[in-house]
């Protein structure tokens, strides 16, 4: 099965500029594009930090209520989607994506912001990374308590996101994400805690800290983003269908078998410990691939890497190892891989590259 993108959403879904503050001079220009989620949130009552509608307040009422932006940059806002991060599809993803990279391609856009659900925000930023050529810093950012609510964290993570956005010192890093005050890389971070500020980590660390509209850098991404990606959203119409297998004891086939059943192209297998796959699993997963699906082993704990032949033997069995990628993120790497080529041994050098 295919998801393919409807024809022009983006001007479709598109709002006016919103509304701009005085632009001082020499200012960068950064556009916001929003698409929901919890920054975009509201609450009953100051009380509700967890309980609470998210993607409600549109874009020009988000940046109106921002003074603080109009001293970091020369901010304009775009409606791209008003939903809750769970409810991303792949059609809401390359239409985000087509549309960053038509706006990094103007000559008075110095960078981009998207808000996003927290949900997964980590998965777009991913894929915006892997799609988007540019050197011009793009930054997503969300929150994880409405704006209604005490101590809510949108409004700085907001300002800190446009502020990295309109930095000279954050081109050619990819594309990246502000929340906490921390700049964390769009390949390595994730969503790894619910509730609390202190939701988005790395497990190789952040980049960096945003402090008071000053960036302060420690290292930089090492793997292939941008400018070095061989994918080009510019060019891709389509997803082909890959899907995530969760493994635990006790797992029966049945969802593997129904992915193959229903067309996917390839399946995550998000696996116990270093990859590891039942036993009563492993023949499911050969037919799969003996149908030509390919099959991706990755893991289920958050942190480490899949080593490829330990476990399974993924070189008899044509299979592929997902690195350290999260079976989300996997899911999205495979899906651009196979626009490009059906051998493992390729989507192999994809993820040991990406
Ligand atoms: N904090 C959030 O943004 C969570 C929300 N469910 C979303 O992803 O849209």
């Amino acid at each position: 099965m295919v998801d393919s993108v409807p024809a022009t959403p983006v001007a479709a879904a598109a709002a006016p500029a919103a509304a701009s503050q005085p632009a001082q001079q020499g200012q960068r220009n950064v556009v916001v594009l929003a698409t929901g989620g919890t920054i975009a949130g509201a609450g009953a009552s100051a009380m509700n930090s967890a309980t609470y509608s998210a993607a409600k307040v549109p874009v020009d009422k988000l940046l109106a209520g921002l003074p603080e932006l109009s001293k970091v940059a020369q901010v304009r806002g775009e409606q791209v989607f008003q939903i809750a991060s769970e409810s991303f599809t792949n059609d809401n993803l390359l239409v985000l994506a087509k549309r960053v990279s038509a706006l990094v391609k103007q000559p008075d856009v110095d960078g981009v912001v998207i808000t996003h659900g927290t949900d997964t925000l980590a998965e777009t930023a991913y894929f915006l990374s892997l799609t988007v050529h540019t050197n011009k810093p793009i930054v997503v950012v969300g929150s994880m308590r409405p704006g209604t609510a005490l101590s809510a964290d949108g409004a700085l993570n907001l300002v800190n996101a446009v502020s990295v956005a309109a930095s000279k010192d954050a081109e050619g890093k990819g594309v990246v994400v502000t929340m906490n005050d921390e700049i964390q890389t769009a390949r390595d971070v994730n969503k790894d805690v619910n509730i609390k500020t202190s939701a988005f980590q790395s497990q190789w660390g952040p980049l960096g800290m945003v402090v008071e509209g000053k960036n302060y850098w420690f290292r930089a991404p090492v793997k292939r983003h941008t400018m070095q990606s061989e994918f080009n959203i510019d060019s891709i119409t389509s997803l082909p269908a890959v899907e995530v297998v969760y493994s635990y004891g006790n797992v029966p086939r049945t969802a593997i078998d129904a992915f193959v059943g229903t067309g996917a192209k390839a399946i995550v297998h998000a696996g116990t410990g270093n990859g590891s796959v039942a036993d009563r699993i492993v023949p499911a997963l050969q037919e799969a691939r003996s149908k030509g699906v390919q099959v991706i082993r990755s893991a289920r704990v958050p942190y480490g890497f899949v080593l490829r032949n330990a476990e399974q033997p993924d070189d008899k069995y044509d299979w592929v190892v997902a690195h350290d990628l999260r079976p989300e993120k996997a899911r999205l790497l495979a899906a651009l891989a196979l626009t490009k080529t059906n051998d493992p041994k390729e989507i192999q050098r994809i993820f040991w590259e990406y």
